[in-house]
């Protein structure tokens, strides 16, 4: 390779406009103002019920080592920018104050998903790299527990890395795809990096090595103790199961038998016939595992047909996130300094829905004590504390007559703080920790909200001070618009 550049940093993984704001809010003298940004989603993704978040432990690695290196100013300075600006560049780093809800929690649309407090310029310069890793992940975590909704306690493998969108993307996404709810990925990188079980069979091309399924098995059975034998490569029922049976009575207990695989074809046929064949020869413990372009719907068709599949591979649809490729989510500032004081900001549109709900807020889940189900989420202004408020109004933040009062509740804030003022405060969970937080939390949601197909819709409300604020500020836009004379 070679390059002008060492690729050293991730300072410049942003967008070139943050760093042309950034140089004229210096130039301004303003890049030190307090300034809070948000991140949020409006529409959730596969038409799902809820979405998984996913991408924090990469966003604190990120921002641990925020910094312009030597090759990153030699870079903007070739681009063109001026001697005095990079100087200002070379000092940045992050010290700003993030509050964000953690990886695994249940999320919905329109609610803060992290909240940004620091200098503008830091700020703005985050904003790319935060929504492309929250973006990603998010939404693989998200596709992977639609998957897991319609498997339920079979084994999930994820299997994507050669179809996935590059090799980070198969890194992160391996690692989203197991917060999600897959149980193991084929990456074994993803494996040494994030501590996630590793799983694995054969592919059709040792088959064709050895010319016959038989032979092939053999040799693969007298290097591992675990088999579990592929067989589609020339016919499933003549040929591959029939091998697979006598490879595994002809080695007893020198091996573990532990199934088959079926790629290709009509796998609920395949899988019921290979099923009573396997009963037959004696291997009713022997398990069946499907891949090839599975996703939940062609999941939950092949359980509706009564196919006999214990355990699922689940590559490209997964991995791309096939028939949704963006989650969508946005930053935006929420409030900036102004003579020494956080003054709120919005940002209005024709649709009511793109309107953002100015001010620095936080996100309760507001979960009924009686039954230990979630009433939907509230979110509140920073200063205020639902927990005082009994009984707590719930209404709908665009269609405001839709509503209930709630009594006998517990209100968990949803945020933690991650960083504050550039300090790391936050120990991040294993994998495993993550994962069983996932489950707790989906126990909280009742069933309707986790259905793949029509959910209902969960609340996500304003609390009234945050909804006056909201239309105050629109009011104050309105008459501030009225008043220009073009
Ligand atoms: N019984 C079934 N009901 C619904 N979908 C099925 C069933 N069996 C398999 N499928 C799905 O149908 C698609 C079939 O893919 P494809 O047309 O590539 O056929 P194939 O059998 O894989 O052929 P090839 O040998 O070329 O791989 C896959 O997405 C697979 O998961
Ligand atoms: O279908 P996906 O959900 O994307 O799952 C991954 C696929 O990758 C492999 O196929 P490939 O044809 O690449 O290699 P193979 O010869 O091992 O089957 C595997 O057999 C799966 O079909
Ligand atoms: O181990 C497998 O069977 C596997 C791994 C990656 C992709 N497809 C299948």
């Amino acid at each position: 390779m070679n390059r002008k550049y060492t690729d050293d940093s991730l300072a410049l993984h942003t967008d070139l406009y943050e760093i042309n704001m950034v140089q004229s809010y210096w130039e301004d003298g303003i890049h030190n103002k307090r300034a809070v940004f948000e991140v949020f989603f409006r529409k959730m993704p596969f038409g799902h019920g809820y979405a998984v978040f996913a991408g924090l432990e990469k966003v604190i690695d990120y921002l641990r080592n925020f910094k312009f290196t030597e090759s990153d100013l030699a870079y903007l300075r070739e681009i063109g920018y001026p001697e005095d600006f990079l100087t200002y560049l070379k000092t940045v780093r992050f010290t700003g104050t993030l509050r964000s809800v953690v990886e695994g929690e249940i999320v919905f649309g329109n609610e803060p998903l992290i909240r940004v407090e620091a200098p503008l310029a830091e700020a703005q310069l985050i904003e790319t790299a935060l929504l492309n890793i929250v973006n990603y992940q998010t939404l693989i975590a998200t596709k992977a527990s639609r998957i897991k909704q319609v498997v339920g306690d079979e084994p999930v493998a994820e299997f994507g890395t050669r179809r996935a969108q590059e090799m980070d993307a198969a890194i992160w996404g391996a690692r989203a795809a197991v917060i999600g709810g897959c149980d193991s990925t084929s990456n074994v990188r993803a494996g040494k990096l994030f501590g996630i079980p590793v799983s694995g069979t054969l592919a059709h091309s040792m088959v064709q090595v050895y010319h016959d399924e038989y032979t092939a098995f053999h040799k693969y059975a007298s290097t591992h103790k675990n088999c579990i034998f592929l067989v589609d490569t020339y016919d499933t029922l003549k040929s591959g199961v029939p091998n697979a049976i006598r490879v595994a009575k002809e080695l007893g207990d020198q091996i573990r038998f532990v199934g088959i695989r079926i790629d290709s074809g009509d796998l609920a046929y395949l899988s019921k016939k290979a099923r009573k064949m396997l009963d037959e020869a004696g291997f009713p413990e022997a398990k069946i595992f499907a891949s090839n372009d599975l996703d939940e719907h062609t999941i939950i068709n092949l359980k509706a047909q009564g196919a006999q599949v214990d355990s699922w591979g689940v590559g490209t649809k997964l991995i791309t996130a096939f028939d949704q490729p963006a989650l969508g989510a946005v930053y935006k500032l929420v409030a900036i300094e102004e003579d020494g004081k956080l003054i709120d900001t919005i940002k209005i549109s024709g649709n009511p829905e793109k309107v953002t709900t100015p001010g620095l807020k936080k996100v309760y889940r507001i979960i009924n004590k009686q039954n230990g189900k979630s009433e939907g989420d509230y979110i509140t202004l920073d200063w205020e504390n639902p927990q005082e408020e009994e009984p707590l109004k719930m209404f709908h933040p665009v269609h405001t007559f839709i509503s209930k009062y709630v009594t006998n509740f517990e209100a968990v804030d949803l945020h933690k703080n991650i960083f504050v003022d550039g300090k790391l405060v936050y120990e991040l969970p294993t994998i495993k920790e993550i994962q069983n937080y996932v489950k707790k939390n989906l126990d909280l949601l009742w069933d309707e909200y986790k259905r793949i197909l029509n959910p209902t819709l969960y609340p996500v409300d304003l609390s009234q001070a945050c909804w006056d604020n909201k239309m105050a500020n629109i009011e104050k836009v309105r008459q501030k618009v009225a008043k220009l004379k073009y």
